[in-house]
């Protein structure tokens, strides 16, 4: 499981660390895995051009160290210094290996400065790390923007700058980089958009923090994490005891999300899939997959009459009328896990009254459908979406899967899990159909509401991974039929170990 913290927390370990060890150590053991990132980022080291854009803090002061390793290999190695400060230390022994130095007395228009810049083949992001605090004033967020036009490789020093190492917020701008190299433990930050689509390639470098570091308010599960986790049938396994789903979904109108939902389940490993809903749906379902046992449940008819279910999915297509409102409530009154997503979740944000059950329940809300939950604009949602995961689980009171750009898993009391798997390509209709088929499936299967999301999201991110991508390489698009598809292959080389 990867792990990861805040500013304040990476802050607490360093600080119990540095207590131990002789003063510039750290700073040393940083500079010196940026260094050889660095190098790794270049052809040759000797005769290239490296530019460091150095702010006030340590953060410029690992900047300056890594710079003079640069620079004692054989690097061109120019420092612009940002601040009204500079890490004196490391600007000394940055000019004592032939770096140079560049002031902004001009501003960030300077010529020289964007000369610099464009001639970089590395441009080491050194203006603020885990010290940054709200927007990037200028000039360092001139010298952000100027970054985003640079040529060469852009290298962010522990955080790009600009993103709250916290949280992955970004109010302004902020550096974008092809990698970053963070040290001691991953920053949360780093993990969760929009700030997690500014980081490039993340290297975590050892410095020693290992031991002084808290539980972590943010994880993410692995490979191996998820196959372990997954449910497998035994030789005892009958279809009634690998777990049977229910799903509420689709409607006269909008058909193609029963399907999906089905699809996702089926392909999930359900053991049997029960489908309940109108008649036209129930048609379709039948024609595309006739594992599903169907049965058409006609306005004021309860859906605990089609059989046993150890899992309910409500939701996908169902429309948001008072029959629709009746058939959710009535899957919902069950004492089983429920997964709700799409119309249930419009309908839910009408009458709370729905999510308020003894048994577990997951939602499955995109940041429209939370905001309508929670009262809150979608973009907010967007823009701060760590803390709207764990206020709606907290006020909710169930698990919270928030799709999107990073999907998040947060129920109260625990750790929140991003889901590092997927691909923008995913971000097309039905996908969250299939998806809701997948985690109900897991829910069924007897899996924990956050695991049953967890694994299910990164599941589907594989499968959608391997639906866009080719046998000569690259992305293309993709529909939500091909995740389902896909759907065996991943599951079979993650539990392989692939
Ligand atoms: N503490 C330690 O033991 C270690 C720290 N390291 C480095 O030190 C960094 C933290 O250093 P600092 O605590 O000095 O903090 P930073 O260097 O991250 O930033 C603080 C400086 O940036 C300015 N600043 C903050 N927000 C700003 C904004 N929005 N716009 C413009 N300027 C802003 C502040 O005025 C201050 O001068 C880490 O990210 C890491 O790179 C590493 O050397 C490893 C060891
Ligand atoms: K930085």
């Amino acid at each position: 499981m990867l792990t990861a913290y805040t500013s304040d927390e990476i802050r607490t370990a360093e600080r119990a660390l540095m207590a131990l060890l002789p003063e510039g150590t750290l700073m040393r053991r940083a500079a010196t895995a940026l260094a050889v990132a660095c190098v790794e980022a270049l052809p040759r080291v000797y005769g290239s051009r490296v530019v460091l854009l150095v702010g006030s803090g340590d953060n410029g002061g690992d900047a300056l160290y890594a710079g003079a390793l640069l620079a004692r290999r054989g690097a061109r190695v120019d420092a612009v210094l940002a601040g009204k400060r500079v890490h004196e230390d490391g600007l000394a022994e940055l000019t004592r290996a032939g770096g140079r130095r560049l002031g902004l007395s001009q501003g960030t228009s300077d010529p020289a400065v964007r000369a610099l810049v464009d001639r970089a083949d590395v441009l080491v992001d050194g203006l603020v790390g885990i010290g940054g605090t709200g927007a990037l004033r200028e000039p360092y967020a001139g010298l952000a923007r100027l970054a985003a036009g640079a040529p060469g490789v852009v290298v962010a020093v522990d955080v790009p700058s600009g993103v709250d190492a916290s949280t992955g917020e970004v109010e302004g701008d902020a550096v974008t980089a092809h990698l970053t190299v963070t040290f001691g433990a991953a920053k949360a930050g780093l993990l969760i958009d929009p700030g997690a689509s500014r980081v490039g390639a993340l290297r975590v470098a050892g410095i020693g923090l290992g031991p002084y570091l808290p539980e972590p308010g943010v994880v993410a599960l692995t490979g191996p994490d998820v196959a372990g986790r997954l449910p497998r049938p035994g030789a005892e396994s009958n279809k009634y005891r690998r777990g049977v789903i229910g799903v509420v979904a689709g409607s006269d109108r909008f058909t193609g999300a029963a399907v999906l939902a089905v699809a996702g389940a089926v392909r999930a490993g359900a053991g049997l899939v029960r489908f309940a809903g109108a008649a036209e749906p129930v048609r379709q379902v039948r024609a595309r997959w006739p594992e599903a046992v169907t049965a058409v449940v006609s306005p004021g008819e309860d859906v605990k009459d089609v059989g046993r279910v150890q899992a309910w999915v409500v939701g996908p297509g169902m429309g948001t009328d008072d029959d629709a409102h009746a058939l959710a409530a009535s899957a919902l009154a069950a004492g089983v896990p429920a997964l709700v997503d799409a119309d249930g979740l419009t309908l839910a944000a009408r009458d709370r009254s729905l999510l308020r059950r003894a048994a577990p329940t997951l939602i499955t809300p995109h940041t429209g459908e939370l905001g309508r939950l929670l009262g809150v604009p979608a973009d907010e949602i967007e823009a701060r979406r760590l803390y709207y995961a764990r206020r709606a689980a907290a006020e909710l009171g169930v698990t919270v899967l928030l799709k999107g750009s990073t999907t998040l898993v947060a129920e109260e009391g625990g750790p929140v899990r991003v889901n590092l798997t997927g691909t923008p390509w995913l971000a097309t209709g039905g996908t969250g159909d299939v998806l809701a088929g997948i985690a109900g499936a897991y829910l069924a299967g007897g899996l924990s509401a956050l695991d049953a999301a967890s694994c299910a999201a990164y599941v589907h991110g594989l499968a959608g991974r391997a639906a866009a991508g080719g046998p000569g390489g690259g992305e293309a698009p993709i529909a939500a039929l091909d995740i389902a598809r896909e759907l065996p292959g991943a599951i079979r080389s993650l539990v392989a170990g692939g």
